[in-house]
C-alpha cells in the first residue's frame, strides 16, 4: 500500500489537487498537493472511462447525458487508468509515489472490455457529489445472472472513496456499511451516487446509494456511517 511506500522520484510537474498527508514522506515534511496521472507506459495509459464497444445503448445514453452536463463546467468527467501514479508536492519539490512493478488498479484489472467493471465517474465539486455510471460484466457474477455483492461493495467503495479523495484529500476506507436492497442484473446500467456528508478532524463521512438507470429500483445503500480516514499527518 502507498502508506508504507518509501520510494519517491523527484522533478516531475504536478497540478494542484486535494491536500493530503502521507506517512511515507512524513519525515520529509508536509505534503501540499496531490494528483493522479497515468503511468507513462503504453499498456496502461488508455483512459478506460470512455465509451467502448461493450457499452450498452443505456450506458451510452447516460454517458451522453452526463457529458452534456459537463459543458458548463459544473460536472467533470474523471479519466481512469489501469495504473496511475500519485504526484505530490512536498516543501516545494515534486515527487511521484511508486507502485509495485506490474501492479494494476483493482477496478481496471481485467483487460478485455465489458467483462468486469465498466464504469465512468463524474464529479460535481460544488455539490460535493460523485456519480458513477456502472455496467457490471459477466466476470462479476455472484448469484446466477447478478452481480456479486463484493463487486457491489467495490464500486461503492471506489465511488464514495473517490468522492472523499477529491473533496477532502488522501484517504483510506475505515468503515463501509452497505444494505443490499435488490440484486443488480449483469449487463444492466446503474447509477452509483455518493455525497460528502461532513468532515470531523481526519474523519470523512460519506453517504451513497445505487439505483437503476431509470431510477425505479434501489439496489443498495451505503449508510451515513461510511467513514474514510485522512492519511495521518
Ligand atoms: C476516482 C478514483 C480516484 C482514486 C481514489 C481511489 C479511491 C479508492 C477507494 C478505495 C480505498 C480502499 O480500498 S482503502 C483499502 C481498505 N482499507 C484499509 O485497508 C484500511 C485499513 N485500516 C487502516 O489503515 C487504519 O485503521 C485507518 C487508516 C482506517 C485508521 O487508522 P489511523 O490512521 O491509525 O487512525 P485512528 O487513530 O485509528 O482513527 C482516526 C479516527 O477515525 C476513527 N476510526 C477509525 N477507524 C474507524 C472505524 N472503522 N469506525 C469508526 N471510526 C473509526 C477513530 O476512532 C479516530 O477518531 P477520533 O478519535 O479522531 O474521533
Amino acid at each position: 500500500m502507498l502508506r508504507s511506500c518509501t520510494q519517491l522520484v523527484k522533478g516531475l510537474t504536478c497540478r494542484p489537487s486535494a491536500r493530503c498527508r502521507l506517512d511515507a514522506v512524513r519525515s520529509r515534511g508536509v505534503v501540499d498537493r496531490i494528483s493522479l496521472v497515468p503511468f507513462s507506459n503504453a499498456s496502461v495509459t488508455t483512459d478506460c472511462a470512455l465509451p467502448n464497444d461493450s457499452w450498452s445503448p443505456d450506458m451510452l445514453e447516460q454517458f451522453n447525458k452526463f457529458m452534456e452536463m459537463t459543458r458548463d463546467g459544473t460536472w467533470k468527467r474523471l479519466p481512469s487508468y489501469r495504473k496511475f501514479m500519485e504526484k505530490v508536492t512536498l516543501g516545494g519539490k515534486e515527487y511521484v509515489l511508486k507502485r509495485a512493478p506490474n501492479s494494476r488498479f483493482f477496478m481496471r484489472s481485467i483487460d478485455k472490455e465489458g467483462l468486469g467493471f465498466e464504469y465512468v465517474m463524474f464529479l460535481n465539486q460544488a455539490q460535493k457529489r460523485l456519480v458513477c455510471l456502472f455496467q457490471p460484466g459477466i466476470y462479476l457474477e455472484g448469484p446466477p445472472g447478478f452481480a456479486h455483492g463484493g463487486s457491489t461493495a467495490a464500486i461503492l467503495d471506489s465511488t464514495l472513496g473517490g468522492c472523499a479523495f477529491y473533496m477532502a484529500g488522501r484517504i483510506m476506507t475505515g468503515n463501509l456499511n452497505i444494505n443490499y436492497k435488490s440484486p443488480i442484473p449483469l449487463g444492466s446500467v446503474v447509477l452509483v451516487e455518493s455525497k460528502l456528508d461532513r468532515v470531523e478532524g481526519r474523519k470523512v463521512f460519506m453517504t451513497g446509494h445505487i439505483r437503476s438507470a431509470d431510477g425505479q429500483t434501489l439496489h443498495a445503500e451505503a449508510t451515513g456511517k461510511s467513514l474514510f480516514v485522512l492519511s495521518q499527518p
